[in-house]
């Protein structure tokens, strides 16, 4: 993969709602982290290829997977959304750094906070705890092969892009195709903000009025109603 092709490139000045939209649109699902998962840091953005790692109580995983990765990825940590122990910290995230990762998105707890601020790797967590895991579980036989972060299990076949809206996983075959209709929804989106702020309102843009009398008169709903206007909005 050349540097104009990666998926951060790719899906540069796009966010994460143009490419939710895109990835309904297209008929893929979309598949979101908890929005309890934040970045550390407002303003944040990370986009690369997934390097999955389960976390089992020490971060020899981690260690592991990046000697599997490759700089522009972004090591994605499953903790479970355990509450009751951080499971990366500095150390991790000097090391993801080192390696040429673009970031971290943790489904569970970071500590060192204010290190990791020094550091300014993207961190993407559900918060923090001062207290590391105090277990040790068996591995996870697909510890470094996927990674589960709320209700989606996530792999190197996907890539995961992050901004102040969370986290939204796509198909690393398809990045060009989502990217591709994203931009299309954000310029339609861009268009119809500047219209507003010129003074045309979003219900004259939309038709709104036609809408309605097609609604009194046949049920249409507003999705088929913007669907026949090609708009954009809510999807
Ligand atoms: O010990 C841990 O669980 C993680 C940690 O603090 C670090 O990476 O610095
Ligand atoms: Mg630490």
């Amino acid at each position: 993969m050349n540097a104009s092709s990666t998926p951060a490139h790719l899906l540069e000045g796009l966010t994460t709602p143009h490419v939710a939209d895109a990835l309904l649109r297209l008929g893929l699902p979309v598949r979101c982290a908890p929005a309890t998962v934040r970045p550390l840091q407002p303003g944040t953005r990370v986009a690369g290829r997934v390097r999955p790692a389960r976390h089992a109580g020490s971060v020899d995983v981690f260690l592991e997977a990046l000697e599997q990765s490759a700089p522009g990825e972004v090591l994605v940590v499953d903790n479970g959304g355990r509450r009751g122990e951080a499971c990366v910290g500095d150390l991790t995230a000097l090391e993801v750094q080192g390696a040429g990762l673009a970031g971290m998105v943790v489904w569970g707890l970071h500590r060192d906070t204010s290190e990791l601020h020094a550091i300014g790797l993207p961190v993407f967590s559900e918060g923090a705890l001062p207290t590391g895991p105090l277990r040790l579980d068996p591995q996870h036989p697909d510890a470094l092969r996927s990674a589960r972060v709320g209700d989606h299990t996530v792999s190197p076949d996907d890539v995961v892009l992050g901004d102040d809206d969370g986290i939204v996983f796509l198909p690393l075959d398809r990045v060009v195709e989502v990217a591709e209709r994203a931009r299309e929804i954000r310029d339609t989106e861009r268009r119809q903000a500047e219209l507003v702020a010129s003074g045309v309102s979003l219900r004259h843009q939309l038709h709104f009025g036609e809408y309605l009398r097609a609604r009194a008169a046949s049920g249409t709903t507003f999705r088929e109603h913007l669907r026949s206007l090609g708009g954009a909005l809510e999807e």
